[in-house]
Parts: structure tokens; sequence; C-alpha cells
């Protein structure tokens, strides 16, 4: 696969941004991209091991070159002035040297470099690189380049390295000003060139098995790998028998009530001003939310596995009570852990799920809320793991519980998609949908991942401010690390403790996010946006009294999201919203938090 570098790096947002790459460069030259040594230091340390640090200089001496390397410390050295044999074999590191073609005869003379890698750009024009300029590639053809040392780049962006790629077929390819806007690094433009440099290679990784990308995986205690592996089977053999599928299909129309709705918001649609904005119904599903839609395929998957016991946690208790919902119809054993803060929020839940049938365990331990019942229904899987399913609730968990969770949720975006062409005749503009763990935001933009024109938008929580220390923007402000059996993006210390997440909705209120979504960030393919708990609630009221639907708080930060997304929109365009849930869980928060307003 073709290597990509992101030169002229200069903040850390960007240097995180280009994680995804095989290098990124700093430059040391005259430019309006020069950083000093010292900051170079402090950005390298944002970047992950196994990336090359690539110092630019033009004509510079050998001495600042190798004090550079050390003190960044650089892997490798560009250069992109007129620098002599003796140099380039003085330098202790790998180098590149920068060629500029405008002729054969310059491409002629790359096979005579004593450098490790030659890099072709087009003319310098203020500075002696990243002048934005693409030069001819045919060029390059008949001049007898090893293609295994050649960098190409000059003028490339998202748009023409495909092509680039395709003609010269480089070792790896190099960009500075395509991935800029207004002269400034633009990190949705950074991950958007990497997947289209890397293109099919990276669409592969997405369906290697248990992985996407470098997320994912089945990190669990040896206890549990045997029904992990037990589940993976199950599930690879019934989600592609057509019985399963049927009896599947029949829960949802007979029992959940679907097909849902794709409402169109004429209301909402007038007082934003600007797309038309359209609503799928998931608050009408039984239950109020998307929740069941998960649990139904996984409570036929545990009896098709001889399970008749149902272990669950659950957050605002729209999963517990969904899980509930199917053990009572299809008879199983069912107890469910959800934290104590989260039983004080959502009593009216908890009622439910015991009248539903199910014992309801208080997780005291941590933060008591979702992450902790997570833990808590992981540790009875462990010891109840011979009977017992762990029917988890979102797109979380080692493999394949975020795959499985994530078919299963696809209905949404299947059904929109039929949706809205009946309605429109076209896909929609864009697409948002809340995200905690994730499952009603990937079942929604599955089935629209290849659609390019159509941008997906995840919103998650910021709490009381991504400044502040009380939210749950996970994509925001998360690294690295392994929760809950899953590689994936979480807010954790400095020295790996999972820190506490906070969201005045309780569904969103997770420190971790699905392994899925933390890959589709990476490749620029999803874009996540966080709103606060005021905004969010600020939304609950003009959504209701606009279209007469009171949803829940985890909607409402889509469609607070949303409302400011359309700003950016014209009337010609097509919004959808994807409406999670519906509110009346959160009836005592609304009237606590809303009194006097509403
Ligand atoms: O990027 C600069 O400003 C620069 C200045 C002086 C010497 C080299 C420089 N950049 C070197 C690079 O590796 C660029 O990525 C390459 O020239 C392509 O740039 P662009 O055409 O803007 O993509």
């Amino acid at each position: 696969m073709t290597k990509v570098k992101i030169c002229g790096l200069m903040e850390v947002q960007h240097v995180k941004a280009a994680g995804q790459a095989d290098a990124i460069g700093f430059v040391f030259a005259p430019s309006k991209r020069r950083i000093s040594v010292e900051k170079a230091a402090e950005l390298a340390k944002h970047v992950p091991a196994g990336v090359d640090k690539i110092g630019v200089f033009v004509n510079a001496a050998l001495e600042e070159i190798e004090r550079t390397v050390r003190e960044v410390p650089l892997t490798m050295v560009q250069l992109h002035g007129d620098e002599p044999d003796e140099l380039v074999q003085a330098i202790s590191v790998p180098v590149v040297q920068a060629f500029s073609i405008r002729t054969t005869a310059d491409a002629e003379k790359l096979g005579r470099s004593v450098a490790d890698f030659v890099l072709v750009d087009a003319p310098g024009t203020d500075y002696r690189g990243g002048s934005g300029h693409v030069f001819d590639w045919t060029l390059l053809a008949g001049a007898g380049i090893d293609t295994s040392r050649l960098i190409v780049a000059g003028g490339l962006n998202p748009d023409n390295v495909a092509a680039a790629i395709g003609q010269t077929q480089p070792f790896m390819v190099d960009v500075s000003s395509g991935v800029e806007t207004e002269g400034v690094k633009d990190a949705v433009k950074i991950k958007h060139f990497i997947q289209k440099a890397k293109g099919d290679s990276m669409q592969e990784t997405i369906e290697k098995v248990g992985f996407f990308g470098k997320y994912g995986g089945q990190f669990v205690p040896e206890t549990l790998m045997k029904a992990v592996k037990e589940l993976e089977d199950s599930y690879t053999e019934a989600k592609d028998d057509p019985e399963f599928q049927k009896e599947y299909h029949h829960y949802l129309k007979e029992y959940v009530g679907r097909e849902q709705p794709l409402t169109y918001a004429k209301r909402l649609t007038e007082a934003w001003g600007g797309p038309k904005v359209y609503l799928k119904r998931e608050d009408l599903n039984h239950t109020g939310a998307h929740k069941i839609n998960n649990a139904i395929g996984q409570a036929l998957l545990a009896m098709r596995m001889g399970k008749r016991k149902i272990v669950a946690e659950t957050g605002a208790g729209q999963h517990g009570v969904a899980t509930a919902t199917v053990c009572a119809l299809f008879d199983l054993d069912c107890v469910i852990f959800m934290g104590e803060e989260d039983i004080k929020r959502q009593q009216l839940n908890v009622f439910r799920m015991k009248l539903l049938g199910a014992r309801v365990e208080s997780v005291t331990k941590g933060s008591a809320t979702l992450k902790d019942a997570v833990n808590e229904a992981l540790r009875y899987w462990v010891t109840n793991v011979e009977d017992t399913h762990y029917l988890i609730g979102s797109a979380l968990g080692p493999h394949p519980f975020p795959t499985m969770v994530r078919d299963f949720q696809s209905v949404i975006g299947e059904e929109t998609k039929r949706q809205i062409v009946e309605h429109e005749g076209r896909l929609p503009d864009t697409i948002l949908a809340c995200v905690g763990g994730g499952s009603n935001a990937i079942g929604m933009f599955y089935p629209f991942l290849k659609d390019e024109s159509v941008r997906l938008i995840g919103v998650e929580a910021a709490g009381e401010g991504t400044e502040t220390e009380k939210h749950a923007a996970t994509m925001t402000k998360g690294t690295e690390g392994v929760l809950h059996g899953a590689f994936m993006k979480l807010l954790q210390s400095d020295s790996g403790q999972v820190l506490e997440a906070h969201s005045v909705s309780a569904g969103l209120d997770y420190p971790g996010i699905g392994p899925e979504h933390a890959y589709l960030a990476d490749i620029g393919r999803v874009e996540y946006k966080a709103i606060t708990d005021a905004e969010a609630l600020e939304a609950v009221i003009s959504f209701s009294r606009l279209e007469g639907i009171i949803p829940a708080l985890e909607t409402a930060h889509a469609i607070s999201q949303a409302e400011k997304t359309a700003k950016e929109m014209n009337k010609d365009e097509i919004l959808v919203i994807c409406v999670s849930g519906r509110g009346d869980k959160d009836m005592a928060t609304y009237a606590e938090k809303l009194e006097g307003l509403a």
C-alpha cells in the first residue's frame, strides 16, 4: 500500500489528525510553515510510534541538521536545497532528496541521487517547496525511476491523490497545501486525504475480522474467550441463515412495529430556514427507542445458542427496558446492572424493568454510572458464562459485539435510505445521530458509508463543556486505550485510569466509544461534534414545540447540532436526524431542569 506523509504540521490537533499517516513533516526551512526545534519536539510527543518524523531543510549545515535530528527527535531528513552528495551521505538518518520536475531531463536526475528516497515536486514559488502546484506526472514515465524510493508531492489533495498513485505507483505520497483551508491545516481534510490515498486497502481493514483499522479486537480475560468465540461462531452462522433473518424481521415488524416513518419536519424546516429536515422515528418503536432492534436480535441468537439467561447493563434505562421486554416476550431469565446514580435519574425505567420481570442490580462502584454497570455485567458473565448471554446494548465490547450490534441496528439506515429516495428521489446531504457508545449512529450511518456525497455527523455529549472535566466527549478529548474488551478511544488519565464521564443524559454518559466510530473518525468518513447539556435541553423545548415530539435527552444532542449544521446548508439540501428515542424516560429531568422555562 502506498504510504502517506502529511507535511508542514504546526499544531497538536493536526498531528493527531495525521495519526493514521505513515510520516509527518516538520519544516525547518524558510516557509510560512516553519517551526522551531522546540515546538517540533513538543509536537513529536503526539506522533504515534511507527510514524516517521521527517525534518525538512533547505541548504542547512550538517551540524544544524544533526542537532535537530537529536532534539526533536527526527527519524528522517528531507532536503529541498542544493545539498552536495557528501552532506547527504553524512546524515545519520535516512534522507529524502527533493527534485523539482519541469522536464524529462529533471526526472532523469533522480536515478543519480545518493539519497535513500527521492521526492518529486513542482518547482517552488515563494519557497523551495509546499507551493500547492501540480507538475506533469507523465514526465516521470520512461525516466527509469525506481518507484520503491519514489515520493510524489506537489499540489496533491483528496481529489487527485488516487489518480497520482494510479499513474506513478510511488512508495509514498506527500501533501501540504492540499490539506489546508485558508493556509491552515484542516483536520477533516487530513483524514480525508489519508482515506483517499489508502483507498481500497483501508476499506479492507474494515472487514478484517474483529477489527476496524486498529480498533476493536477481543481484549478479554481467558475465562471469557470460550464464550466470545462461541458467540462469534454462532453469529457468523446466524447472520447468513435466511431462517434467522426471517424470524428477526418478523419480530421487528409484528412486535417492534417497524418500519418506522421518515417524517418531514415542516415547522422545524421553516424555523431553521435552511435544508429540508427529515426525522427517522426510532421514538415510535415499542419501548420508545432504537435499543429494541438489537435486543430482539441478540435474544434470538441467545436462544439459538441454547442460552435462556440474559445479563445486560443499562445507563438511561432504555436498553434495560428493551432487554427486560424481550426477556418477558421469550420467557428468558433477566438480570440488569445499573449504576446507582442512573437508578436515581431513571426511576420510572427501573420500575418498568421490574414490572417486566427483570432483576435490577444496583452498581455502587466507581462513578456508579454506565461504565461501572458494564464492568459488573461483564463480571457476572464471566461467572455464569455456561448458560448466560451478555446482551450488550451498544456497539461496544469485544468482537463480535460491535459488528453484531451494528448489523442489528442497520435496519435504521437501510429504511432511511429507501424512504428518502421515495420522498425526494435522492440521498440526503447530511445525516446526524447522537453518540454514546454509538449504536443508533452506527446503525444509521453504516448503509451510507460508501455514499461519499452524504455527510455523516455523530454528536457526543460536551456536558458542562469540553474545557471542563465534566463531559463525555470521547472523540473530542479521548485517547486510545482498551475498555470493556475493545481497543477504542476513551477518556483516561495519563496513567491510563478511565475517567468519569458526565452528561445530563444518562445514555451518553460513557467514557468510551464503539471501535468502528473511532476508525471512521480516523479515516475522516464521519465527523464528530460535541453539544453541551444546556444546548441539548434548549433543543428539547424547541423540538417539542415545533414538531410535537418530546425527544429523549440523547436525541436532543443530535437535534441541537443539526440546528447549527443547518445554518451552513441551503434550502435545496436535505438533512436527516435520527430521533433515537422519545423523552418519556427523561420527564423527571425535564421537570427539574426546565421548570419555569417549559
Ligand atoms: O511546505 C513548505 O512550506 C516547504 C517549504 C520549503 C521547503 C519545503 C517545503 N515543503 C516540503 C514538502 O514536503 C511539501 O509537502 C511538498 O512540497 C508538497 O507541498 P504541496 O504542493 O503544498 O502539497
